[in-house]
């Protein structure tokens, strides 16, 4: 029987490339992602899509809603991945722009998290994966709001993991590094949009990040393209036991080690110079 997933943020990038990979595999698939344009394109493309946008609670239960419709009211896994980063020393943060990056990218995740976990408490059995980050793990300079957003997840992740125990609900996490996407033009938008940068007094950094975020549509070392954590997913989902956690990229196996071995102060200088 075919087994039903909704996967947020399919426009592009990681949930582009598994929303398909997810469908040749014989999973039904509900893609979601926020306009129009893109809902067209992945029907056209041969998916079931729904629109949902992660920064509007009233689009994210009407898209549950719709999802669980599609599947016949028999949801079997959610894959929460939509998500952008907003760069920004901590200081030059607004905080209005802080809670936007928490809503995308960590309370629309809990919302549909809570909503499946109810709707498969009922089916007795579910999966939901979440795709975190190093950045959920190891802290960057420049890079707060989203190094924040990641490290509750991991908190979140980690105490559902445990309350879940008795039931047949797994959760895990997903920890890539850099990955092939549309992540780092969003980003440089976001910084852009968000931050000013003339009147900062990482002015400088900010100026060399931009350069760096252009320069980066050409791979950075260790990147990886989403079939690497497609790979992941496709286990978290199948296997009879799920990991409670995935590394993917050499980086994060590298910070995974690191992070355990290292002082905090070793760490920080090695964070400072490989950024
Ligand atoms: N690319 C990387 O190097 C990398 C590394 C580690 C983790 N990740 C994680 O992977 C996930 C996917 O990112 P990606 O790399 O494919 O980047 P991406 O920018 O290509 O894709 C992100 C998706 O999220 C969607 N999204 C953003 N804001 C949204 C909103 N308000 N409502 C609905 N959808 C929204 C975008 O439209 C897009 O479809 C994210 O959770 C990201 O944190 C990416
Ligand atoms: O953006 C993320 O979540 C990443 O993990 C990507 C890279 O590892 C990060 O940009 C390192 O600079």
């Amino acid at each position: 029987m075919k087994k039903n997933i909704l996967i947020t943020g399919c426009s592009s990038g990681i949930g582009y490339y598994c929303a398909h990979a997810l469908q040749n595999a014989g999973f039904k698939v509900i893609a979601s992602c926020r306009t129009q344009a893109d809902a067209n394109k992945l029907s056209d493309e041969g998916l079931t899509c729904i629109l949902l946008d992660l920064s509007d609670e009233h689009s994210i239960k009407t898209g549950f809603a719709e999802a669980l419709t599609l599947c016949d009211g028999q949801l079997d896994a959610l894959f929460n991945n939509g998500a952008y980063g907003q760069p920004g020393a901590v200081e030059d943060l607004p905080t209005e722009i802080l809670k936007k990056q928490f809503e995308v990218n960590f309370f629309a995740w809990h919302t549909l998290t809570s909503l499946a976990v109810k709707h498969m408490r009922t089916r007795g059995h579910g999966r939901i994966i979440h795709n975190s980050s190093v950045l959920g793990l190891v802290a960057l300079p420049f890079r707060g709001a989203y190094n924040a957003s990641k490290f509750a997840l991991e908190g979140l992740t980690d105490t559902m993991r445990m309350e879940l125990k008795d039931t047949n609900i797994q959760i895990s996490l997903i920890e890539p590094g850099p990955i092939t996407s549309r992540f780092r033009a969003n980003a440089k938008d976001a910084f852009i949009k968000n931050i000013d940068i003339q009147s900062s007094p990482h002015k400088q950094d900010y100026l060399a990040q931009l350069k760096r975020l252009e320069a980066e549509t050409a791979p950075q070392p260790f990147t990886l393209e989403p079939e690497a954590v497609y790979k992941k997913l496709y286990h978290a989902l199948t296997a009879t036991q799920a990991k409670p956690r995935y590394y993917v990229t050499f980086p994060t196996y590298l910070m995974g080690y690191l992070k355990r071995i290292l002082s905090t102060r070793w760490l920080d200088k090695l964070l400072i110079k490989n950024r």
